[in-house]
């Protein structure tokens, strides 16, 4: 008899709804989304402004309570995963504490975690080489521009070796261009570091390029209206956004949010 293992998903998330309450209104933000990631995944939240990428992106991370469903990251509660230190987050403007050095803002949450000098020293050289500001260790942040600023945020997340990176729009605010190239970098950062990503954006051409499935959402309320599978092969290079299969997965997107 052949026993095939399936590896159960890394983040399960079951008929999850989110309405928040003021004294006088309800919004409800999300309602029954059911997903499932599996480790090492890339995955995005796609979907227009207001339509829960963020909420979700939240609960995943335990920094917000869902009305109701059910969460479960590795076998475990997302309180136990974010205990744990499994998470890296990054959002949407990188937060750096403007009066330490850009290397001392990576190894901050190592010293948080009470790792030996040494090792935080080492860590934080290997990934001011992964995103390529080495030279730059020892300016503030303040002396960078916004991408190489979003560069040490990804580094200082990436720190405490998360087995779930989640990104909270952290290109939106960039040029085309730095985007374009951080959306390479991120991908050879990625492959080297085999965390599981969810990234959310409201870019298509974004989550095609990066992710290998897209969850689209739809608005009011917010519900996870199609999963796409991105089967473009990896490693992904600029030149593969000229490509027919890129533009026709964009196409079919799209196609998605008429009418929404
Ligand atoms: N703290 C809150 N209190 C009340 N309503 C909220 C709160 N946070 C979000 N909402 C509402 O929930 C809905 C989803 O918001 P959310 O920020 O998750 O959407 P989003 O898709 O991330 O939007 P964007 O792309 O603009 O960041 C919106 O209607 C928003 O107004």
């Amino acid at each position: 008899m052949t026993i095939t293992k399936i590896d159960s998903p890394e983040i399960m998330m079951s008929q999850v709804s989110m309405c928040y309450k003021t004294n006088s209104t309800e919004v409800l933000a999300l309602k029954e989304v059911t997903v499932n990631i599996q480790k090492g995944e890339f995955v995005s939240l796609l979907g227009p402004s207001g339509c829960g990428k963020t909420t979700l992106l939240r609960i995943m991370a335990d920094l917000l309570q869902p009305t109701s469903g059910e969460i479960t990251i590795s076998g475990g509660t997302a309180k136990e995963a974010r205990l744990a230190r499994k998470y890296g987050i990054v959002f949407q403007s990188p937060v750096l504490y403007d009066w330490r050095k850009v290397k001392k803002n990576i190894t901050l949450p190592l010293e948080m975690i009470g790792l030996q000098k040494e090792e935080r020293e080492e860590r934080a050289e290997r990934l001011l080489e992964l995103i390529g500001l080495s030279k730059f260790k020892d300016q503030y942040p303040w002396q960078l521009s916004g991408g190489m600023q979003q560069r040490v945020a990804i580094a200082r997340a990436l720190a405490i070796e998360p087995e779930i990176l989640l990104m909270d729009e952290p290109f939106s605010a960039l040029d085309e261009f730095s985007r374009e190239r951080l959306n390479e970098e991120l991908l050879s950062i990625w492959s080297k570091v085999g965390s599981t990503v969810v990234f959310v954006t409201h870019s298509i051409p974004e989550a095609v390029f990066l992710s290998d499935r897209v969850f689209v959402l739809s608005p009011h309320p917010g519900r996870l209206s199609k999963v796409v599978n991105i089967p473009l092969p990896r490693p992904r290079r600029e030149e593969m956004r000229n490509s027919p299969e890129f533009y026709q997965l964009i196409s079919d997107i799209r196609q998605s949010f008429e009418g929404v």
